[in-house]
């Protein structure tokens, strides 16, 4: 149903970049390999043991499916993962957190050559260190680093409307102080802190209001189209 919708913002003339992750899938594949795995701070710690599992999930299974899905749509998509024709440049975060990557915007050519074909690339989180490491990227900080890369409009979609308070409402609009209140009084935590600082990232660097939205009601995101709002909008 998702590239459904996409197939409408594609016929409108919307040059469109997928970013995806993928943390069922490796869950799933990582307890199936006999590992453990656990968060910190919104993030997957990732040992060094753990990586090729966690790419085969993210760059194998998770990014195939999407290009199966967005083929069958009517799409024209190519898997790619964040390591592909420099798209962005990585490095470890945090040592503590073993193999996970911080990524910052690096070359935009192969993206825009696959966009002015009318392309659809669906980049999975999967990046590469200078010394040819494999690394685990956050999704939504992998997308920050796209849209700060492309200087695009950036909508980060979950499971969620968007971003909820205390008593599970939708809040519609978000500054950088009101996110930081929330966070403080633990309303905002785990997965959603990371893609709020995320939002808030990229909103700073486009100097642009970035969208957190569900993936549940990909109908709702053609309101974009006719530049109405969904989910809830961060401000830079
Ligand atoms: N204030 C909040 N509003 C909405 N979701 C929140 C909030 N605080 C924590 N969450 C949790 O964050 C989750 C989204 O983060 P995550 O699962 O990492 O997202 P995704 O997989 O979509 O990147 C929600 O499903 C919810 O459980
Ligand atoms: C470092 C880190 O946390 N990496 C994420 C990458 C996948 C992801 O972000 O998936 P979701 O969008 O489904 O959360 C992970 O291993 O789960």
């Amino acid at each position: 149903a998702l590239f459904q919708t996409l197939t409408q913002f594609h016929q409108a003339g919307w040059p469109l970049v997928m970013v995806h992750g993928g943390g069922v899938v490796v869950e799933q594949q990582l307890a199936a390999n006999g590992f453990t795995s656990e968060k910190c701070g919104g993030l997957r710690v990732t040992p060094e043991a753990q990586i090729p599992v966690v790419a085969g999930a993210l760059a194998g299974t998770a990014n195939t499916a999407l290009v199966a899905a967005a083929a069958r749509a009517g799409l024209t998509p190519v898997g790619l993962s964040l390591a592909d024709g420099g798209i962005v440049r990585a490095q470890v975060l945090d040592p503590a957190l073993g193999r996970v990557g911080q990524a910052s915007p690096g070359d935009p050519r192969l993206l825009t050559q696959l966009l002015q074909l009318g392309m659809l690339p669906v980049v999975s989180s999967i990046a590469v260190d200078e010394a040819g490491r494999l690394l685990n990227v956050n999704a939504d900080q992998a997308a920050t680093a796209l849209c700060q890369l492309l200087a695009a409009e950036l909508v980060l979609l979950s499971d969620v409307d968007g971003v909820l308070d205390g008593q599970g409402q939708l809040l519609p609009t978000l500054d950088r102080s009101e996110c930081a209140k929330q966070v403080a009084i633990g309303v905002i935590e785990g997965g959603m802190k990371v893609k709020v600082e995320a939002a808030l990232a990229a909103a700073q660097s486009i100097n642009n209001c970035v969208r957190i939205a569900s993936w549940r009601h990909p109908e709702q995101l053609t309101a974009l189209l006719e530049g109405g709002s969904v989910g809830t909008v961060i401000q830079p």
